[in-house]
């Protein structure tokens, strides 16, 4: 699903963010990633999200080698990929379900499709009662999971969090996390990165941890110990 070779991202010359980062991370799998601040995890993610490109190496993320993939091909992609953000992100002048739907219409699914797949996923996050809700009338965890429904409803193949819970008390925390785990038993594969020791060392999944822009351990049953 996921292999770096050899991956260095340098913003400034002689700096690497990230430094020759090799890895393979199988479909379907669950991997966090830590690692302290500046050690290149939101670089990995935003690498993996074509947003930046490598300095060297390779990428191939779902069969896509990212430095050939033609730019026609880059909406496929980037339909393939959900993400989540520490800040959830969402349209905060248009309600739920407006905001799930929205991820629809930029991919351009057909409309008959569109309204079942919505409440489909908003039920599976737990809020299919609260679709007239504006985002402000959302606590953050509510909020959160706005933004996961978001993420799924064109079925990625893959979902990037980047600190998803950092803003949630650690409650509602772990109600996010079991919800990821949720959208990687039903297939999709998961790459989470936080901070949240608590939470890893408590799932028991594979954990990949950056020091200085290197790879310092990856384990099938990690814990977060830094
Ligand atoms: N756009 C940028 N331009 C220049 N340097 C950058 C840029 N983005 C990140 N860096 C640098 O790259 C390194 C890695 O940053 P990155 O944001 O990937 O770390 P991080 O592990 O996600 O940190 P945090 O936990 O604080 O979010 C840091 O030294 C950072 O200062």
């Amino acid at each position: 699903m996921i292999i770096l070779d050899n991956v260095t991202k340098e913003y400034k010359q002689g700096h690497p963010a990230l430094d020759r980062v090799s890895l393979h991370v199988h479909k379907g799998e669950f991997v966090f990633v830590v690692g302290k601040s500046g050690s290149g995890k939101t670089t990995l993610m935003r690498l993996l999200l074509k947003e930046i490109e490598p300095t060297s190496g390779r990428i191939i993320v779902n069969g896509y080698d990212y430095a050939k993939i033609k730019s026609r091909k880059i909406p496929y992609l980037r339909r393939q990929i959900g993400f989540v953000f520490q800040d959830f992100r969402l349209l905060q002048d248009r309600n739920i379900y407006d905001n799930v739907a929205f991820a629809q219409k930029v991919v351009e699914a057909p409309n008959r499709h569109m309204k079942r797949q919505v409440l489909n996923v908003l039920d599976l996050v737990g809020l299919a009662d609260r679709l007239k809700a504006f985002p402000g009338e959302l606590s953050g965890g509510e909020q959160q999971r706005v933004a996961i429904a978001r993420a799924m409803v064109n079925h990625p193949l893959l979902l990037l969090a980047d600190e998803p819970t950092g803003n949630l008390d650690p409650v509602t925390a772990r109600e996010i996390m079991d919800l990821l785990d949720q959208v990687q038993k039903r297939g999709t594969t998961v790459v989470t990165v936080t901070h949240n020791k608590d939470l890893v060392n408590a799932m028991g999944r594979r954990v990949i941890s950056l020091e200085d822009g290197r790879i310092e351990q990856d384990e099938a049953r990690g814990s977060y110990d830094i």
